[in-house]
């Protein structure tokens, strides 16, 4: 391929993705006779201004998982505060965005500290309170106009143009649209954006990664409400006024609305169901009184109508449909692998990486695990084994950090970790996969596997957002793609996770285990589900990760595997200890046989 040929194959996507904004951008400056009507740039710039609101609840929501109805209020947040700095005290709208930007991250870093801590239909719940309590307070403060709100905020100044028409607005509006998008997107496709995806479904795996997820709730929590308030900005000097009514739950819902109806996890749906519903609910809003020979919100029940059916039919949007003509199928990740990330210090030989002493575990009346002892030397392969119900994987939560101990002490390198979270045992280097596979099924196996170097790599949400991050991106990328090659995954490294067998996401876990370079790795029922074959292959990839000194501690049902591949065993009944030794020594052990393995042979 010449020069010339390479150059436009780069050159091409830039240009397909810059035509239409080329397009959208330059719309109010069309000349007659295909000039835009007043009445359509109008329309457009409401969309651009609900779709900066809906493009944060993508991130949020659609991705994060944490559903909020409130976002109307930080709008409210924006505009107020840019409406009572330009009309009270006569500064620059400029100081309003500014303090808007204040205003709002600090109030969301507030509210986010206490709601996201909820959890199921709590959050939720939590979000329409505080959407109401900032409501009423917009209405009720003299200094705010009350529910007359404030009137005579001044046209915003660009460059010695005054933009104090929707047209004139109107390009200023769709470049943060643009802006919010791009940061989204930057965001998501990074070493944070794979942490975000990993909150769905509780955030146990994202922490046994090492992911802060309190913090990086928090943290997409403001990015959502910082555009939102930015909404509100731009809203204000638009209207020129501002009262309560646009800020209130009604909105908070609509917002919601839009995110679904365009698709919440992408960030092209975010503008398309701004637009869909923007010009659905103006359409019916003039077309039904007509029709119906009456006035009425009965837009809002045809809207009721019409969600019922999409959710019903497309569940996840319209974006999905639209996808398959404008965006491009996804390509193989590449990188240019840079210097290897840094390792940790490995034991000495038989060094005891993990001491458990005494550990106990109590659920009310019920004693789980009951002071039990065991120790994993460097490089030693110890199987944790016993009936149903014995307390094998509240053993194993104990010392990954997902349960907190009742009593005992649990010492990983000489330092003890029992009562840590399961984030700082992780970054001290034990990996884990689970006993119910928790991958992100929709993402490639490459980047599955790149979250568990979560703690290798530094590039925070801000270099992200600006795609400063792509050095630490390739180094991290290149080690995720040595540890999928390393379990023999390397054929599917750009294929879905979701679309591996199930015995191929177990060894996807281990790899992603691997990633965070442990000294101890925790395996709960790694064999169960896999073929003969595939069993096979797992007992030779775990020999040689104990043969380069790895240790491995492994829950496991299955006796053959255990017994033929672990140096050392311990077996559990009622939550005690009644055995430990090598897999000769238990298969010959009258108790475990009478407990157990009598009953299974
Ligand atoms: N969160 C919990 N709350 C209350 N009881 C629990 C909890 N987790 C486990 N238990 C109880 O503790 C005991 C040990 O359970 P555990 O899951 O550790 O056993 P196990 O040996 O791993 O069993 P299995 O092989 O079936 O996974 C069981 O009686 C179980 O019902």
């Amino acid at each position: 391929m010449s020069a010339v040929q390479r150059e436009r194959l780069r050159a091409g996507p830039l240009v397909a993705c810059a035509i239409p904004w080329i397009v959208l951008l330059t719309l109010p400056l069309w000349p007659a006779p295909i000039a835009v009507p007043e009445y359509w740039i109008t329309l457009l710039d409401y969309i651009g201004l609900y779709s900066i609101v809906a493009v944060g609840l993508v991130l949020l929501t659609g991705i994060g998982g944490m559903t909020s109805f409130g976002q109307a209020a930080f709008v409210g947040l924006g505009a107020y505060s840019t409406a009572v700095l330009t009309t009270q005290y006569g500064l620059s709208p400029w100081i309003g965005l500014v303090a808007g930007i204040v205003v709002t991250t600090l109030a969301a870093a507030l509210i986010g500290a206490v709601t996201m801590r909820l959890s199921g239909h709590y959050l939720p719940l939590g979000t329409i309170a505080w959407g109401l309590s900032l409501f009423f307070l917009f209405g009720n403060l003299d200094w705010l106009g009350k529910y007359d709100g404030i009137n005579g905020i001044p046209a915003l100044g660009v460059l010695g143009w005054t933009l104090d028409s929707g047209r004139r607005m109107y390009v200023l509006i769709w470049i943060v649209v643009a802006v919010a998008m791009l940061s989204v997107r930057n965001l998501l496709d990074s070493r944070s954006g794979r942490a975000i995806r990993a909150l769905r479904g509780g955030g146990a795996m994202a922490e046994a990664m090492g992911v802060d997820t309190a913090r990086l709730k928090i943290a997409i929590f403001i990015h959502a409400a910082v555009l939102a308030s930015l909404s509100g900005f731009l809203y204000a000097h638009l209207q020129r006024a501002v009262n309560p009514t646009p800020f209130g739950l009604n909105y908070g819902i609509q917002y919601l609305f839009m995110a679904v109806v365009g698709g919440v996890s992408h960030v092209g749906g975010a503008v398309l169901g701004a637009a869909v519903l923007t010009v659905l609910q103006d359409w019916l809003q003039s077309v039904l009184p007509r029709w119906l020979g009456s006035n009425g919100n009965y837009e809002i029940i045809v809207f009721g109508v019409l969600m019922i059916a999409l959710l019903q039919f497309a569940r996840d949007g319209l974006w999905p449909m639209v996808a398959r003509f404008v965006e491009r199928p996804r390509r193989a990740r590449r990188f240019a692998a840079g210097a290897a990330l840094p390792t940790r210090a490995k034991p000495a030989d038989a060094e005891a990486v993990l001491v458990v002493d005494a550990i106990r575990k109590t659920f009310g009346g019920l004693v789980a695990v009951n002071d039990v002892s065991f120790r994993v030397a460097a490089g030693e392969i110890v199987g944790l084994i016993g009936p149903n119900g014995a307390g094998k994987s509240t053993t194993f939560n104990l010392v990954s950090g997902a349960l907190a101990a009742s009593g005992g002490a649990i010492h990983f390198r000489g330092e003890r970790i029992d009562g840590r979270p399961a984030r700082k045992i992780a970054a001290r280097g034990i990996g884990r996969t689970f006993q119910h596979v928790k991958i992100m099924p929709r993402m490639s196996v490459l980047d599955n596997v790149a979250l568990g170097a979560h703690r290798r790599a530094g590039a925070g949400i801000w270099r992200s957002m600006l795609r400063l991050d792509r050095h630490d991106e390739a180094r991290l990328l290149a080690e995720a793609a040595r540890q999928v090659e390393r379990v023999g995954l390397g054929a599917h490294l750009d294929d879905e996770a979701g679309s591996l067998a199930l015995g191929q996401q177990r060894v996807l876990e281990i790899a992603r285990a691997l990633c965070a370079d442990p000294v101890l790795l925790l395996l709960d029922e790694p064999a169960a589900g896999l073929r003969f074959q595939e069993k096979q292959a797992l007992a030779r990839l775990l020999r040689k990760l104990s043969d380069d000194g790895m240790s491995i501690l492994l829950v496991e049902h299955d006796m053959d595997f255990v017994m033929n591949l672990t140096d050392h065993l311990v077996v559990m009944e009622f939550g005690t200890r009644i055995a430990e030794g090598t897999p000769d020594e238990i298969r010959t052990n009258q108790t475990v046989l009478d407990a157990y393995l009598g009953g299974v042979e």
